[in-house]
């Protein structure tokens, strides 16, 4: 079978042991590590291809969940799937569904067939399968899909973790057999167990015995200290195979970013940069700044001195409070074009550190900038 995704291993970083590859779809190849703006429901929320494109995003995301509620998994596939709907002719990886329905509806019961909820929209009873999932998957055409899982509440017991990976694994085999279009679509497997070593190391057993094409780290971001997740991804990635991409789903913020890759993950996703956008935060290389807050109403600097993006070579502070404040639409543009544009070229930064072997000295320059080390 020829898979259509490749992980290259161009070097690794000889102060962290993080990773410099090159991650080759049936839509481009991307340097890694990469962080992968999340576009849920077919969009980065306010912002075009052509931007995205312009600032350098190579994998996008969108959502089995939601598409699947929203038009309908059926009618992206006679759309000629989600690159020709969404007119995006770079990477996109759709996530299985999993983590949405045990997010997003309150009723729920998971049985071995799969998981009984209610549609979040309008309260009608669903249920999905690992069949279903990639059903949904192979019709919306990603070049990534993931494997239907069980994402547990952090935190959870041994004993419910235990059972809960097995399923997992006994899930993602049958995603494997569901799966329709091997040569076009590469599936990834999602490593489970908690907090636990153990079980993360019979869930990343399992699922690596099934030969996947990539792997995620998934189970995390969800509520655990950032030192719970820096101390799984130091016993978890090392159990995967160094030929294959690692991703760590929902992640995040730029100190957990410059931490994951230090951990050797080579892809990351996060609703962070639009979701705080909305709001009117940007990260800047100094810290967040909270664009509504008074002290800005007079300053006519750019959100970040230090950023050579569309927003910030171009408007001000001042100017974009007024339009956070107004509820103008343009103003969360200008704000999540930003914080997806600084994210991006952070990943850039990182990428650079590994090819100087300084990875470790980037963090702390970065950290003391940002205001992760003040106390
Ligand atoms: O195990 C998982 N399996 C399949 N999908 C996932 C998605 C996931 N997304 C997060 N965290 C997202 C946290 N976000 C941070 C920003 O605010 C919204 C939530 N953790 C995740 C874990 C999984």
């Amino acid at each position: 079978m020829t898979t259509p995704i490749r992980f290259e291993l161009i070097k690794t970083c000889r102060q962290t042991g993080a990773r410099l590859g090159i991650l080759h779809t049936p839509h481009g190849s991307f340097e890694t590590p990469m962080f992968m703006p999340v576009g849920t429901l077919a969009t980065v929320k306010t912002l075009s291809p052509e931007e995205l494109k312009e600032m350098g995003a190579g994998v996008i995301l969108s959502n089995t969940y939601h598409l699947w509620l929203r038009p309908g998994h059926d009618i992206v596939e006679e759309a000629g799937g989600l690159h020709a709907f969404m007119n995006w002719d770079r990477g996109i990886l759709t996530d299985s569904g999993g983590f949405q329905v045990f997010s997003l509806s309150e009723f729920r019961r998971i049985e071995e067939e799969g998981v009984y909820f209610r549609n979040h929209l309008n309260g009608d009873k669903l249920f999905l399968s690992p069949e279903k999932a990639v059903e949904i998957q192979n019709a919306l055409g990603a070049d990534i899909i993931m494997a239907f899982d069980e994402c547990p509440p952090y935190p959870a017991t041994y004993e419910y973790m235990k059972q809960s990976i097995e399923r997992t694994s006994r899930w993602a085999e049958r995603c494997l057999k569901a799966h329709r279009r091997p040569n076009e679509q590469g599936l990834f497997g999602i490593v489970q167990g908690g907090e636990y070593e153990e079980l993360r190391r019979q869930s990343a057993r399992d699922l690596v015995s099934l030969d996947f094409p990539g792997y995620a780290v998934g189970g995390l971001s969800v509520g655990e200290p950032k030192e719970v997740m820096n101390r799984v991804l130091e016993f978890t990635t090392p159990l995967l195979p160094a030929d294959k991409p690692r991703y760590l789903m929902g992640v995040g913020s730029p100190d957990s970013l410059i931490d994951g890759a230090i951990r050797g993950i080579d892809m990351f996703d996060c609703v962070l940069p639009t979701r705080i956008g909305r709001n009117g935060t940007v990260m800047t290389s100094e810290g967040r700044v909270v664009i509504k807050n008074a002290q800005y109403a007079r300053d006519f600097s750019p959100l970040d001195p230090n950023c050579d993006c569309y927003t910030c070579r171009n408007y001000t502070r001042a100017y974009i409070r007024h339009l956070i404040k107004c509820d103008e639409t343009f103003g969360i543009r200008l704000t999540s074009y930003h914080n997806v544009y600084f994210l991006i070229k952070l990943m850039e930064q990182v990428r650079q550190a590994i090819r100087e072997d300084r990875l470790a000295d980037f963090r702390e320059e970065f950290f003391e900038c940002y205001g992760f080390n003040k106390p």
